[in-house]
């Protein structure tokens, strides 16, 4: 056995973030890769009408945990979930859990955070700070505590260029913001919070760069890992290439780009496209875990898990290779054929808007109109462009990520440790890595079945004849109206047609010369 997984034998662990998509990845690998683990005690809320118990229930059902399950059908013997609202004092957690949790837990991952950009701060505040503050109180009561490791993001400090594995001073002491956003209410913060948050683009950095800086203050004599995953993508390997299960980040793109409703995004084709697949980033939190435990570094360690430094791929390339994928494996009932662009220009951004969004939204909804049906395509593109005016500022430009401690755990680990833990991100083939996202946008998110496909082909297909008849009537009617009717726009027509006429004799004539 890896001498990572030997750690974990025994072991009990507490995820915060379990339901969510890293949370789930990083129950599954531990379920997976370190078989003698104790116990997984997860952190809990229940929501929209289910306990805490179904839900964890309903999560261990799903497909990512098939592997798993063949391995050892009693697995969820080894799931405690503990009902807790991270939003409330003392993260509502029983006395009882209480005790049971400063027992017996020997390692957190807390990885609960709201992920949303247009998250008002004090909810934003709330949970990515003020829940970090209280798990870490709850973590200086644990007894047997190894290692605390936090999930932050590569983002936390994007108002720089270059990012170095330290905690930067915070854009403000946090304990101030807390007090003075106390009082205040909520128009009063969404009035301030622009000055607020300068020169980050939204609350979710602004609150993680805060919550960063709460860990290293309140940690006491915790040991402490900080892992800053960037854009965290579908999995690469495990527990089988291309699982994911959320809108978030570039997948909803790339979504609205395979069913042929993003047509344009604002995104600079030679910018680095930071993306790290999930399944690396949950092997780099389990091995920093067991580093953190083992060696106690003196002051917490921060990890910059990123790929832009050492395998960059960039927003162009992506783009080929999402529309090449969904050419060949389209989704089901596209709305046009693939084929989105991206530009950095904005003025070219806003006119394919107009003449690629805006204006067939417009006649699809007239034609729903007409045929007794409730409009709808108008209200998705308003939120399709809410969503990607907020993923803009990270398309657009590059960072420098320093991953000097992301190096000095792989050359940590043992020859197999490498493997089963494998974040070496030199290893990633981007065509074949975003081949596999975008299918499983199609087979996990959407839940599409593949072979569905000829029928999806043949939709397309339907689609192209149908812009074929389409731009053809618009040019008979162009013509009806403008050409036909007026002498100026004809004469203007026949010299445009004689001009074409003698370029292409031109061009013959030549081309028999060089004959
Ligand atoms: C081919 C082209 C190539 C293009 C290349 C360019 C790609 C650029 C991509 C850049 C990504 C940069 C990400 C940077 C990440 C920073 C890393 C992190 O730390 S943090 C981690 C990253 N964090 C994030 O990424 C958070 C970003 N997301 C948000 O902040 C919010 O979701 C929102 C404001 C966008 C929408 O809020 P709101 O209007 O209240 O809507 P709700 O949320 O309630 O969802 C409503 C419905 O819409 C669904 N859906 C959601 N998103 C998208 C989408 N993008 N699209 C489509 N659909 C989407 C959603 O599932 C739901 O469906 P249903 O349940 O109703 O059926
Ligand atoms: N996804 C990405 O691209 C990146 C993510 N990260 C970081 O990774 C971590 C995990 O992100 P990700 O998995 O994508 O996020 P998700 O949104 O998928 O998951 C968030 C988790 O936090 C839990 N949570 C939220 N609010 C509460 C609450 N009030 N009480 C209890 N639990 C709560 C959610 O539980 P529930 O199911 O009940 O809502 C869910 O389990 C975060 O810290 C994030 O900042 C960093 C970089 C990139």
């Amino acid at each position: 056995m890896s001498s990572v997984s030997e750690w974990y034998m025994g072991k009990n662990v507490l995820i915060t973030g379990a339901t969510g998509f890293m949370g789930k990845v990083l129950v599954e690998k531990l379920l997976r890769s370190c078989p003698g683990v104790k116990a997984l005690y997860l952190l809990v809320r229940p929501k929209a009408g289910q306990s805490m118990q179904e839900r964890v229930h309903d999560m261990l059902k799903c497909k990512l945990f098939d592997r798993v399950r063949e391995d050892n059908p009693d697995f969820h013997q080894k799931i405690i979930p503990i009902s807790s609202e991270l939003m409330q004092s003392g993260l509502a957690l029983s006395p009882a859990d209480v005790e049971k949790l400063s027992s017996c837990i020997n390692i957190v991952f807390h990885c609960a955070a709201t992920v949303r950009f247009d998250e008002p701060l004090k909810h934003a505040l709330q949970l990515n700070v003020i829940a970090t503050q209280q798990i870490l109180a709850l973590a200086q009561r644990m007894q047997h505590l190894y290692a605390f490791i936090h999930i932050s993001t590569a983002y936390a400090n994007c108002n720089r260029r270059h990012i170095d594995e330290v905690i930067y001073p915070p854009p403000v002491e946090p304990k101030k913001l807390i007090d003075s956003l106390e009082w205040m209410d909520d128009a009063i913060v969404r009035d301030i919070t622009p000055r607020l948050i300068g020169d980050r683009p939204n609350t979710y950095t602004y609150t993680k760069a805060l919550a960063e800086y709460v860990v290293q203050q309140e940690s006491g004599r915790l040991n402490i890992g900080i892992i800053r995953p960037s854009i965290v993508g579908a999995s690469w390997q495990e527990p089988f290439p291309g699982w994911i299960d959320n809108f978030n980040g570039p997948s909803g793109v790339f979504i609205a780009a395979g069913k042929g409703i993003l047509r344009t995004m604002r995104a600079s084709n030679d910018a680095v496209a930071d993306l790290i697949p999930v399944d690396m980033v949950i092997n780099l939190t389990l091995a920093a875990g067991w580093y953190t435990a083992v060696h106690r570094p003196k002051s917490a360690l921060v990890y910059n898990c990123t790929t832009g430094g050492i395998n960059p791929f960039h927003w162009g390339e992506i783009e080929h290779h999402v529309m090449s994928t969904f050419k060949r494996n389209p989704l089901e009932q596209a709305f046009r054929r693939p084929n989105a662009n991206i530009t950095s220009n904005y003025l070219i951004n806003q006119y394919w808007i107009l003449v690629s969004h805006k204006f067939p939204a417009l006649i699809y909804d007239l034609f729903l109109r007409l045929s007794g049906q409730k409009p709808q395509m108008m209200r998705i593109f308003t939120r399709l462009h809410k969503a990607i005016a907020l993923l803009e500022y990270f398309s657009s430009q590059d960072w420098e990520w320093n991953s000097d401690n992301m190096n000095m755990l792989m050359n940590q680990l043992s020859a197999e440790d490498r493997r089963t833990f494998n974040f070496d991100v030199h290893q990633l083939n981007w065509p074949e890595y975003i081949e596999n996202y975008c299918i499983g946008t199609k087979k996990y998110v959407l839940n599409e079945d593949m072979s569905d496909i000829p029928a999806a082909r043949q939709h397309l297909r339907k689609l192209r004849n149908i812009r074929y008849t389409f731009n053809t009537l618009l040019l008979v009617f162009i013509w009806r109206v403008f050409i036909a009717r007026s002498q100026m726009a004809r004469n203007i027509w026949y010299f445009v047609v004689s001009l074409c006429f003698k370029f292409l004799s031109y061009f013959r004539a030549s081309s028999t010369l060089t004959n």
